[in-house]
Formats: structure tokens, sequence, C-alpha cells
């Protein structure tokens, strides 16, 4: 595999939306956390502007994030559900990598990667993808079952390493998912001679007239447009194979569910059509029909979250001294594994953190103003046991695994602009402790204003939520997970 072609200055970007995260990269913030030094991190509790405000879930960041954290298979004991074109074709599904006949010097690249065998969403969607004639496909499967792999591996299999023009097009939301993926095809095709990668994302600046060599471009809608229609560079009417990745996030961006509709109409009809999503709300499900024309469906369902195996405490507070007070009362009396701890703002949770590491608890911290590439070493950190607490706000309460979480502390409840109780998020956020069959506990710190709140949340679910004195050591020590 050559070297992947990156001509331009990442930093000279305008206009198209690079996530924020990479924007940090580009001109980096304050560094709350040493994190590769630290046990005891130096965090920077100056405060600004935005501490008081919540942090801002980032979709494409999220995406990312994931992709940095999985480094291996999620796994779901979920049974495949699949919608065929045409039901009467018969099923396949395969077991073993070789029963796909591929190229020789992609299998060598799969097994490389340490991939023994298919993943459960990889063992039906593979046949399909590599099916000949092509078929059209969508699939739905949580981050880290697979999917990226999957197109990868039917993009290699399509190339023609001889054919020096772009034969495969992959959209992606933003600059940093892009490479991504492109460290895939370079992972896997490792072995595939003469096969390489080009980026179109703003800021890589290739001349009009230039002749595009390269068999697979990954990019972003404006630019992947920009090159097709405007510069030319990219004949689409060659291409073999269009995947459009992460089709959540790119409906969530303004303009690229119209500008991936203009790429998909000038497609030959013969092209392959792939579409990735790793959820699969109503409006995804109709620009994927939208997009894709006659496509089987692939979805594999994503484990349920549950508070059936939690048992849920609230603990009644006068303020944020009272509630960490209470917090190291529970933590002298019962021996806890691994905590999440989740704060509304960020000042709340710096503050926090500063208190426990001052009392010498190892504890890291997890905000928005991180780079993703800073939350995913602090969530691997995390994993890897370093520390024992992870403060954090929202940017942890959707998709990201961490397994081993036995206690989740809720040390604000979380609550919408409305002010009304976020009975998602809390779900999200206690739902991560008590997964695979595991028992867990979660506490809620409540000043007395908000008990009303925390009601509302008990009867929404239908669940009991214990009241617990933080004074009644005896009663703590009973707690048993
Ligand atoms: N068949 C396989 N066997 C073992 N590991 C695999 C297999 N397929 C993929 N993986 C690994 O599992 C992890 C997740 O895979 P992949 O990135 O393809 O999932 P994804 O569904 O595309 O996730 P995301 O939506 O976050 O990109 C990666 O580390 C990948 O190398």
């Amino acid at each position: 595999m050559a070297s992947l072609l990156w001509a331009g200055d990442a930093g000279a970007a305008d206009g198209e939306r690079l996530s924020s995260q990479f924007s940090n990269l580009i001109h980096p913030r304050k560094n709350l956390l040493g994190i590769k030094s630290t046990t005891v991190p130096n965090i920077d509790d100056s405060l600004n502007p935005e501490d008081d405000e919540d942090d801002v879930v980032d979709l494409a960041a999220n995406s990312l994030l994931n992709k940095l954290i999985h480094q291996s298979l999620v796994e779901s004991s979920h049974l495949v559900e699949v919608l065929q074109k045409d039901p009467s074709s018969p099923l396949y599904s395969v077991k073993t990598f070789e029963e796909l006949r591929l190229k020789e010097e992609i299998l060598k690249g799969i097994y490389a990667m340490g991939f023994n065998r298919p993943s459960k969403i990889q063992e039906m969607a593979l046949p399909m993808m590599l099916a000949h004639p092509p078929q059209n496909l969508i699939a739905q499967s949580q981050s880290g079952t697979g999917k990226t792999a999957a197109f990868v591996l039917a993009m290699l299999s399509r190339v023609n390493a001889l054919d020096l023009f772009p034969q495969c097009l992959c959209l992606a939301p933003t600059y940093e998912l892009a490479l991504q993926t492109g460290r895939v095809v370079e992972q896997m095709g490792k072995f595939c001679m003469n096969v390489n990668v080009m980026y179109a994302v703003r800021g890589n600046n290739i001349p009009r007239g230039t002749e595009i060599t390269r068999q697979i471009v990954i990019g972003t809608p404006g630019t992947v447009l920009d090159w097709c229609f405007k510069r030319k560079l990219i004949d689409l009417t060659k291409i073999r194979v269009f995947v459009l990745d992460e089709a959540d996030v790119m409906m969530d961006t303004q303009g690229f569910s119209d500008q991936s509709i203009r790429i998909q109409r000038a497609l030959p009809s013969e092209c392959q059509m792939l579409l990735f999503s790793a959820t699969f709300e109503d409006s995804v499900l109709h620009f994927a029909e939208r997009i894709i024309p006659d496509p089987n469906v692939i979805k594999l369902r994503r484990e349920e979250l549950t508070l059936n195996n939690i048992r849920q405490y609230y603990v009644l507070c006068e303020n944020k001294i009272d509630k960490y007070q209470a917090l190291c009362n529970i933590y002298g009396g019962i021996t806890i594994g691994q905590a999440i701890i989740f704060c509304q703002t960020r000042r709340n949770a710096k503050w926090l953190t500063v208190e426990m590491m001052q009392d010498g608890h190892q504890v890291s911290l997890l905000s928005g103003e991180l780079t993703v590439e800073q939350r995913a070493s602090i969530i691997q950190r995390f994993r890897d046991g370093k520390e024992k607490v992870l403060i954090t706000t929202n940017v942890c309460a959707r998709g990201i695994d961490v397994k081993q979480v036995t206690i989740v502390v809720n040390f604000d409840l979380p609550i919408n602009q409305a002010q009304e109780p976020d009975y998602e998020t809390y779900l999200h956020r206690i739902g991560r402790t008590g997964r695979f069959g595991k028992k867990g506990l979660a506490f809620n710190m409540i000043e007395v204003n908000k008990l009303p709140l925390l009601m509302k949340i008990q009867d929404h679910f239908n669940s009991s939520i214990k009241h617990l004195d933080p004074e009644d050591m005896d009663e703590i020590e009973k707690i048993e997970y």
C-alpha cells in the first residue's frame, strides 16, 4: 500500500464544518489534564464563561471518540434482522472469511489485523456486499460492530489496481472520520499493491486539471461535490462503489444530506451503493431509502438499557459541599470498584475533581473542552483501571461503554432546558452500570428543592429509588453489590 496523499494544510480550512475537536488540534486550547504523565493531574481550575453551561454533545465528535476507543469488536447478543429487496433470493451468511473467496492479499490483510472470523453484522452483510451482480445495502448497527471493516473490505475487493482513476467513493461527515476510515483501508489493504487512498476534504487543494490516479477517495460531501462538479477532478460515472458512512451524523450536519444526494444522482446505475449508520431513527431511514435504490436492509439491535438490575438511591443534601460529604461517606462505607460521577456543568465537574484529588482519590475529569484524542486517552486509562473515578458532564453520557463500572453517581440530576427531568439522559447514565446482566448501583445527590424531579424520574421508569441517610454508616455498609 502506498502512502496517503495529503497535500493540504488542514488549518486553512474554512466554511465546511470541521468538528470542534479538529479545530482544537490546530489551535490547541488549554489542556486541562496532563493526561500522559499523571496520577494527580494538574487541573486548571480557573473558570471559563462556558463552564456554567451544559456540555453539548457533538455527534461527529462522539463517533470519532467511539472509533478511537473501540480497539476490539463490540459483541451483541441480538440477532441480525435482514430485509431483502428480493425475498425469494437465498440468504447467505458466512462463518469464515475463506467462504467469501476473497483475493489472497485481502485475506492476508484481514488476518494481519487479527480478525479470525466475521463479526455478527459482517456474517450477513459481506455476502451481500460482495455478491455478483453487486447489491445495494443499508446497514445499521451500533458503533464498534464491524461496519467500517465490512465496507473497506468491499471497496478493496472491487478495486482494480491497474485502473488509475477513482473507483470507490466514500463520504464521511468530518475530516477526522474520513481519516479513520482511510487508516482501515491502509491496514487491510497492506498487501494490495498499488491501491491508494486520497482525501477529498477542505484544505486538500488539488489544482484543477490534476489527474487523480488513486482508486479510493474518502471525503466530506461539500468537498467531494466541489471536486466532482466544479473542479472536475473525479469522474462520477466511473465509480463502482459508493459508501455513505455515518448517515445519522451526516443528517445532523446542515447541507450534507442534499450534497450527498446530488453526488449519488450522478453515479452510474450499476454502481454499488452502501449506507451505514449507528442509529436508525425514522429520519435516517427515510434519508437512507431516498438515497439508496432497491436496498437490502440489515439491522442489528443494540443492547437495551434497563434499570432492572440497578439499585438506585438518593441522598438529600443542602448544597454541593453537603453532596461532597455524602459522597465521601458512601465512598468510605462501601467497596467501590470503578465509578462514574456525572455533573451538569463543567464548573461543578472541575470543582469536584479538585476536591477529590485533594482528598487523595485517583480521579480523572472528562469534559467538553478536551479534544477527542484527550477524551479517548482518559477513557482508555479509566478502562485500564488507572483511575477509579471518572468525573464527567453529559459528553460521556451516550454511547461510550466502560463495562466495568459498577457505580454511577448523579452529583447533579440531569435536567433539560425547561428545568424538567431529562429521562433519557438519566437512563443513559445509570443504565450503563447494569448491562450484560451485571448488577449496578446508582446514587443521586439531591438538593431538597429537586426532590419532586427525582420523584418524577421514579414514576417515569416505574422503579424505586430509595432514600439513604448519608450519616448512617451501618445502612451504607449494608449496601452490597
Ligand atoms: N471480524 C472482526 N474480527 C475482529 N475484530 C474486528 C472485526 N471487524 C472489525 N473488528 C475490529 O472491531 C473494532 C470495531 O470495528 P469497526 O470500526 O469496523 O466498527 P464500526 O461498526 O464501523 O464502528 P464505528 O461506527 O465506530 O466506526 C475495530 O477495532 C476493528 O478493527
